[in-house]
């Protein structure tokens, strides 16, 4: 089985790679939306997979990194597309949630990347 928690994350970036005149080199910012996906068996005592305050807590210190930064500023966020944005995440949170199984990172209303690790 498969449970979710989401994120609301308020950044600013830009894409310091995309062709001269691409809109996405401008500073602007995004309302990302992060859900973390956790796979499991429920523990028939708890009722549960994981306790959803778990994840929240084991992504707590990544979402004090990214909430209201520039993300060009971060460490390994240098060039933050979609993509890196979530296999950043994905290296950061999975050593603290062994059983993560899924970033879905939404970036606009229509636009947005799903990671499954690089397995
Ligand atoms: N594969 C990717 N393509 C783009 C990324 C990305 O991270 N990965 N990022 C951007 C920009 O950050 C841009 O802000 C978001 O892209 P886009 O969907 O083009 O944004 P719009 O809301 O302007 O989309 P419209 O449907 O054209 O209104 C660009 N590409
Ligand atoms: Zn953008």
């Amino acid at each position: 089985m498969e449970i979710y928690k989401q994120f609301n994350i308020e950044a600013a970036h830009h894409l310091p790679n995309v062709p001269t005149g691409h809109k996405c080199a401008r500073l602007h910012g995004h309302s990302f939306q992060v859900t973390i996906h956790v796979a499991g068996t429920v523990n028939e005592q708890m009722g549960w997979i994981t306790d959803f305050a778990d994840i929240k807590t084991a992504f707590a210190p990544l979402y004090e990194q990214l909430d209201h930064h520039y993300l060009n500023e971060i460490a390994g966020l240098e060039n933050p597309t979609s993509e890196n944005i979530a296999r950043w995440i994905w290296q950061h949170l999975k050593p603290r949630l062994p059983n993560l199984w899924k970033i879905t990172l939404q970036e606009t209303c229509t636009s947005g990347c799903i990671y499954i690790g690089d397995n």
